[in-house]
C-alpha cells in the first residue's frame, strides 16, 4: 500500500514521508528539500489535482457549478497520462502530461479553485490513487498533500501536519507573487485561501486534516529554515535518517 513491507525478507524497504497541510502552509518548500536532502522522490500530489481542475476547465465539465459531472470527470481523469520527471529548476519536479509539458500554468490561485473543486469527488480520487502510491515502490519518497498521511500512504514512516495561520500564508503568497513581478491582492488571496481551507476541510471524501499519529507543526512564527530544521530532526527521531 505505502512504502515495501519491512516485513519481508530481501526485500528492499523504502521510507515514506508524508507533509499534510492546507494551502501557503510550506509543504512544497519543505518537501522538495528533504526530497534533495536523502534522495528521495517527490510527490506533489496538488499538482495532480490541479492538472485535473485545468484539462476539466478547458473541457467545459466546471460550466455548471451546481452540477458536476463525477463521471465525466473521472473519465477525463482516466485519461491523462501523467508522469513526474526531475527538474532542472530548484525547488519543482517537471510534471508531463499526455507527453506535453506542464508549466506555471496550473500554479496559480484560479486553478488551484478548479483543483478544489474536482477533489471533491471519490471517483477522481480513486482514478489518481495507483499513480500516487507506485511512486512509494521504487524510492523513498516524500510526498506533499491534504490526505497523504490518512489515505493514500497511512502506513506511511513519518507524518507531518504543516499548518500556518490564513493570514500567514495569503501575506507569503503574496510576496511570492510579487517576486515574480505580479500584482498581489492580500485580502482577495485571502478570501480564496480560506474558501479553498473549507472546501477542502469539509467534503467528505479524503478531508485536509491530520493522521491521528502525525506531528503537528505550525509554520506561523517560523522560517522555512527553522520548519525544515524540526521535520528533519522528527525524522531523525523516527530512525529514517541520520
Ligand atoms: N516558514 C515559512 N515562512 C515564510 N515563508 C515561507 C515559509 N515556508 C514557505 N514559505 C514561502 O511561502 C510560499 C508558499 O510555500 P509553499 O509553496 O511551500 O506552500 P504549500 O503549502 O506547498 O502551498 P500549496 O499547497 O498551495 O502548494 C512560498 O513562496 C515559500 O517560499
Ligand atoms: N492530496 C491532495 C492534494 C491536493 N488536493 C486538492 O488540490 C488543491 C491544490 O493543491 P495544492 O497543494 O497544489 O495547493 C487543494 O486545494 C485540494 O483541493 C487534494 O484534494 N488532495
Amino acid at each position: 500500500m505505502s512504502s515495501s513491507d519491512r516485513t519481508q525478507p530481501n526485500t528492499p524497504y523504502y521510507p515514506v514521508i508524508c507533509i499534510d497541510g492546507p494551502s501557503g502552509a510550506g509543504k512544497g518548500t519543505v518537501a522538495w528539500r528533504l526530497a534533495q536532502d536523502l534522495g528521495y522522490q517527490l510527490l506533489d500530489s496538488g499538482a495532480l489535482y490541479r492538472i485535473v481542475g485545468l484539462k476539466a476547465k478547458q473541457a467545459g465539465l466546471l460550466d455548471d457549478v451546481e452540477a458536476l459531472d463525477e463521471d465525466a470527470l473521472e473519465t477525463l481523469t482516466k485519461g491523462l497520462d501523467i508522469r513526474f520527471s526531475p527538474s532542472e529548476s530548484l525547488g519543482r519536479v517537471d510534471i508531463v502530461v499526455n507527453d506535453t509539458l506542464i508549466g506555471q500554468e496550473v500554479r496559480n490561485e484560479t486553478v488551484g479553485g478548479y483543483a478544489s473543486q474536482v477533489a471533491v469527488f471519490p471517483k477522481v480520487r480513486q482514478a489518481l490513487l495507483a499513480l500516487q502510491q507506485d511512486m512509494a515502490t521504487r524510492s523513498g519518497l516524500v510526498a506533499d498533500g491534504r490526505d497523504m498521511g490518512t489515505v493514500v500512504f497511512p502506513a506511511a514512516d513519518v507524518k507531518v501536519f504543516l499548518t500556518a495561520s490564513a493570514e500567514a500564508r495569503a501575506e507569503r503568497r503574496v510576496l511570492q507573487l510579487q517576486s515574480s513581478g505580479q500584482i498581489a491582492d492580500m485580502a482577495e488571496i485571502l478570501t480564496n485561501i480560506q474558501s479553498r481551507d473549507i472546501r477542502d476541510e469539509e467534503r467528505s471524501t479524503a478531508p485536509s486534516k491530520a493522521a491521528d499519529d502525525a506531528l503537528l507543526l505550525d509554520s506561523s512564527a517560523l522560517s522555512a529554515d527553522e520548519v525544515y530544521a524540526q521535520i528533519k530532526s522528527y525524522c531523525q527521531q523516527k530512525g529514517i535518517c541520520f
